[in-house]
């Protein structure tokens, strides 16, 4: 391991810890190079300045503002980084410590929750195999609570969820008697593990039984009379018999399973496995995601009221059965109270070698959160999460009392959960009404107001004074999906970046806001996020003008001959060596590194550009925007192309108009630049800057030539959108051709 200690902190004075951690040893050298880097900086600023003071015409000087923008912009960014390099920690966990703490039988109660909202774009075998996989956790049974949220308001989901409920009782004790590991099914029956004897046979047919069954009802579209069995099934179904749309329907809460009746095929109890599909009507707002969090925060309130809860995506599946121990670890250290959540880094399965699309998304999901881990606590990312029910109501030491006080994180239930009082809290709470004129989503539960309701909640959070904690085992606690094309990978990128764009320019903006509740660190870490949009506008600027004025012999940078040169190359290698550095010392590849980069600047030119417009018309009124599911579904041609790390194209998506243009613009530049150096009508002590950056520019848009011109599959970009960008190329050309004609 390359992060070796500096020193060994434990939060518990006991001879036994449940968790340490330690500051890694890089924060020193960190903190020196931030501060080379912030003269840096300053120096290329004096540069700027003597630039503009110089600048003989308003064109030059627009160009030269045009550069101090956006260096501006990169600095900003650069410094927001320095957040999540100032004390990077990693924590490790004790669980065999646990029992002087307390029994197996006394473990606190765990409510999970599971989101889905598309039979069609989240199958329900992926969800029914996420809530098996946890049902099955090394914990007692009788303590856990699945409730799954159906925002797409499916029969097929519910019946998913029934034929789930029956093969749990062969699943949770086969795997608790031959100490499986894998406890997602789908998982467990493809992988080298998975023994060859009868019982695993007979559990494997069950299984395949179960999924043909689910899916071809899936394809069906409907739930056939042959697979009602009971009257208890037949009432469920009923709901969906007259005017029962997705947009708009009643409540549907059904109990599966209950802990305290239902028992396993060798008279072990079961957890608890709660369906729920909130009411939905188009007149009113259901927030998406964190509405449907907040509904089960309150129905599982009615319900079993569990201390802690797990909020998981359907894709999301255990991948570990000692998770909740792990977590237990921090969340039973009396010292650790005023900690809200315990965040497990979002980890997939399926990436491809290189990770073309940088999936994987690193920096997101590992490196930062071990900067944050280090200061106040890390953000909330949606899934992998375990929280302290209390969170959800105030601050540590400000209570935000629910308005029945039936649902506050203090009552106790003794009723079963399907007692008809129960059940009919349950209904109430999940209507559509019944947030009006209450404090959910604004004081309480899950956040409103962003699409990025994690990121958002999470800072919440830790504004009112909870802090968190980011554990990252070495064996993944969960494994999820991630989209295999990369217009999927755009428009996710692009949801997230106006959902940021809402929480930064909103009278909470981490910049302000943050800061005075968690100091200017915590404040910068946050602002990181919340500014994402706006590397589009550096990106965009460095994918066009360094090329634009190359063609029309312009040159505003410094020649190789200038001291100047040497700060740009300063600046430039020691950012990207420093990313490189984090990124390999978190147990990246190089080549991982290099496509994590290329897609960092893919987004910054078109989900991040294209995010940050979206945004601004949707502040003026002019359009809308919703929370686009990103799919499940792994198409067989697009998944080749995704394995043999082949760029995945194919729709004539607005996205790319953008990537192609400036890929054609670089390709231009870099070509005339080179003829015009072995012509030497152009010396490259002059035009070195652009040429490199060109150069640059090509090297990363190497995937676009080739679905421009190389390609005949499915996956190359369409015409059309070829002959659109080259129109753009052309246009831009012209105009900066005009404009520096008069220099
Ligand atoms: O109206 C909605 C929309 C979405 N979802 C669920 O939200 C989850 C996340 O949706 P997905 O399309 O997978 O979004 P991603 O961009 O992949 O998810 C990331 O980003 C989201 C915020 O944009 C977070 O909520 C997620 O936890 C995080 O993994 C899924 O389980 C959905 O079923 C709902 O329950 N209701
Ligand atoms: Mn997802």
């Amino acid at each position: 391991m390359t992060t070796t200690t500096s020193y060994l902190l434990s939060s518990s004075s006991s001879s036994a810890p449940l968790h340490t951690f330690k500051v890694l040893r890089r924060t020193l050298w960190n903190r020196i190079f931030a501060l080379i880097f912030t003269l840096a900086i300053l120096s290329l600023f004096v540069h700027h300045f003597i630039c503009l003071l110089g600048s003989t015409n308003t064109t030059t000087f627009f160009l030269h503002f045009t550069l101090l923008f956006s260096d501006v912009i990169l600095s900003f960014m650069w410094a927001t980084t320095q957040s999540f390099r100032w004390r990077p920690i990693r924590r490790s966990v004790y669980p065999e410590n646990l029992i002087q703490v307390t029994r197996d039988r006394d473990f606190p109660k765990l409510d999970v929750f599971i989101c889905t909202s598309d039979p069609y774009k989240e199958p329900p075998m992926g969800v029914v195999n996420t809530a098996l996989s946890v049902m099955a956790y090394d914990y007692p049974s009788d303590k856990i609570s699945v409730y799954v949220s159906d925002d797409g308001g499916s029969e097929l989901t519910l019946f998913a969820f029934m034929e789930a409920a029956k093969f749990a009782t062969h699943w949770l004790p086969f795997c608790k008697k031959y100490r499986v590991e894998d406890r997602c099914p789908a998982a467990y029956f493809s992988s080298s593990h998975c023994r060859s004897t009868t019982h695993a046979e007979e559990l494997k047919m069950m299984y395949e039984t179960m999924k043909m069954k689910v899916e071809s009802v899936v394809d069906r579209g409907c739930v056939g009379d042959e697979h009602i069995k009971t009257d208890k099934q037949r009432e469920a179904f009923n709901w969906w018999a007259h005017g029962f749309t997705r947009q708009g329907h009643p409540t549907v809460v059904q109990v599966l399973l209950e802990t305290g009746k239902d028992k396993d095929i060798t008279g072990v109890e079961m957890p608890n496995l709660v369906y729920v599909s909130r009411q939905k009507s188009k007149a009113s707002h259901h927030h998406f995601k964190a509405g449907a969090l907040n509904v089960l925060l309150r129905v599982s309130a009615a319900m079993t009221n569990a201390p802690l809860i797990l909020t998981l995506d359907c894709d999301m599946y255990s991948n570990d059965p000692t998770t909740p121990l792990q977590m237990l670890c921090f969340m039973l250290d009396s010292k650790m109270s005023k900690y809200g959540y315990v965040q497990f880094p979002q980890r997939f399965h399926g990436i491809n070698k290189n990770d073309i699309y940088g999936g994987e998304n690193k920096r997101l999901f590992q490196i930062n959160p071990i900067g944050m881990d280090g200061l106040a606590g890390t953000n909330y990312v949606g899934t992998g999460t375990f929280f302290r029910r209390r969170a959800f109501f105030g601050g540590p030491s400000s209570y935000v009392s629910a308005e029945k006080p039936e649902l506050n994180p203090n009552h106790v239930v003794d009723k079963s959960i399907q007692s008809e009082a129960v059940l009919e809290m349950a209904q109430s709470v999940a209507s559509c009404e019944y947030e009006n004129g209450t404090r959910w989503g604004y004081k309480m539960g899950f956040r409103y107001g962003s699409l990025v309701e994690d990121y958002f909640t999470g800072y919440q959070l830790n504004c009112e004074g909870w802090d968190s904690v980011f554990y990252h085992p070495d064996r993944a606690a969960f494994w999820g999906d991630i989209p295999i094309n990369l217009d999927d990978v755009l428009s996710q990128n692009k949801r997230w970046c106006v959902g940021l764009l809402e929480v930064a320019f909103s009278k909470h903006s981490p910049i302000i806001f943050g800061t005075k509740s968690r100091g200017i660190l915590m404040g910068l870490a946050y602002s990181h996020f919340a500014f994402w949009g706006i590397w589009s506008i550096p990106v965009t600027i460095y994918a066009f003008i360094p090329q634009l004025t190359l063609l029309n012999g312009v040159s505003p940078f410094p020649k190789v001959s200038e001291p100047w040169f040497f700060l740009y190359v300063f600046v430039f290698l020691g950012s990207y060596i420093q990313d490189c550095l984090d990124f390999i010392l978190m147990g990246g590849t190089f080549h991982r590194w290099w496509n994590d980069q290329r897609m960092w600047l893919i987004r910054g030119i078109s989900s991040y550009f294209f995010g940050t417009i979206d945004f601004f018309l949707k502040s003026f009124g002019i359009s809308t925007f919703g929370f686009d599911i990103t799919s499940k579904v792994i198409d067989d041609e697009q998944n080749k192309h995704y394995e043999q790390g082949i760029f995945e194209f194919g729709v004539a998506s607005p996205l790319f108009v953008s990537l192609t243009t400036a890929a054609i613009i670089n390709f231009i530049a870099f070509s005339v630049g080179v003829t015009r150096l072995i012509l030497g009508h152009n010396k490259l002590e002059e035009i070195c800057i652009q040429l490199f950056l060109s150069g640059f520019g090509v090297v990363n848009c190497w995937p676009v030539y080739e679905a421009i011109v190389l390609r005949n599959d499915k996956g190359k970009i369409p015409l059309k959108n070829t002959i659109l960008s080259s129109v753009l190329a052309f246009s831009l050309y012209s105009f900066s051709y005009c404009l520096t004609s008069k220099i």
